[in-house]
């Protein structure tokens, strides 16, 4: 768990992040969003320390980051930066390696993890562990960096614009790797960034920052059904809204007794992507089932705009 205690960051007379506190329970992923230059990467690298604090303080796991050396602290803490910022010189497996060698982890174990990192990422060690960053696309070069933030196993990662340099495809991709490997690890995750698609994919709760102060910390549907104030709400974004809030729901909760005809949807698809296949397929229900196949019932569309309209 990672408590941010009214921290502060001024330089000169500029608040460059004014008094936040929030709290990221463990096992969770928060998403700073928010203006360019609002304070969100200062409030990022003060967690790690790479920027002293002003005031305030952070606690991980109830240990003040103070009482933690500097360099134990950024070796707990995976960090992952804007455009990767892998080292050039060095091999995918050396970058990959860089932290279990520095915590002098015996080479058995890290040829292992990072034989590991590189499969879970879909990169092909025989054919990837040699090259260096400049022989790989954009998008495999932050796969590395987040394959690297990951190997010493760290509880809690900083994610600053991960993603940034992404196409949307590899984007989606990189995002799900990202929430596989957070729920099969349970690793607490702090990630900055300007997209509000991926703040409400990824974020179990989104902190939004303007003008170096926090407007607003709550759930995705708290933010959507309940902003503090107009710009919040903006960010949000109005004509989306729908859409968002529909991509909240899973087909399970709002799954009505009967039949229909047609391929069944899965229960844990959510009502955004059921909407659109049933659009796609021209049909009003389809029938709904669980991932073992078990038919639970069906959905309409009629449920799915009542929905909608009444969110939960
Ligand atoms: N070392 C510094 N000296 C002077 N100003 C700074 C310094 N570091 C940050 N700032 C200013 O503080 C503000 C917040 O910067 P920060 O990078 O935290 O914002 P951000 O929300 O992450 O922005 P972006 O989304 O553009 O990356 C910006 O206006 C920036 O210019």
């Amino acid at each position: 768990m990672i408590e941010i205690d009214r921290l502060t960051k001024r330089l000169g007379d500029t608040l460059i992040v004014d008094d936040v506190s929030m709290v990221v329970e463990a096992g969770t992923i928060a998403v700073v969003v928010g203006t360019s230059g609002a304070g969100k990467s200062t409030l990022l690298r003060m967690i790690n320390r790479l920027i002293a604090p002003t005031s305030g303080r952070v606690l991980i796991d109830g240990q003040d980051t103070m009482s933690i050396p500097e360099d134990v602290l950024r070796h707990r803490l995976g960090y992952v930066i804007q455009g990767n910022g892998l080292f050039p010189h060095r091999t995918v497996a050396g970058n990959i390696a860089t932290v279990p060698r520095l915590l002098g982890w015996d080479a058995k174990r890290i040829a292992r993890r990072v034989d590991d990192l590189m499969t879970l990422f879909q990169l092909d060690p025989a054919e990837f562990a040699k090259k260096y960053p400049h022989e790989l696309s954009g998008g495999q070069q932050q796969r590395v960096g987040v394959a690297r933030a990951l190997a010493a196993e760290p509880a809690l990662l900083l994610m600053d614009e991960p993603f940034g340099a992404l196409d949307p495809v590899i984007r989606n991709k990189a995002q799900e790797d990202l929430l596989s490997i957070q729920r099969r690890f349970g690793t607490t995750i702090v990630l900055v960034t300007h997209d509000m698609e991926e703040a409400f994919r990824l974020g179990d709760r989104i902190a939004v920052m303007d003008d170096a102060r926090l407007l607003q910390y709550g759930t995705p549907a708290e933010l959507l059904t309940r902003p503090a104030g107009e710009f919040v709400e903006r960010l949000v974004g109005t004509t989306e809204r729908p859409f968002r809030l529909l991509s909240l729901t899973k087909v399970k909760d709002v799954v009505e007794p009967g039949t229909s005809a047609g391929q069944p949807l899965d229960a844990a698809t959510n009502l955004r992507d059921a909407l659109s296949h049933l659009m796609w397929c021209g049909r009003d229900t389809l029938p709904v089932s669980d991932e073992g196949g078990a038919l639970l019932g069906r959905i309409t569309v009629e449920g799915i705009l009542a929905h909608a309209r009444q969110p939960a």
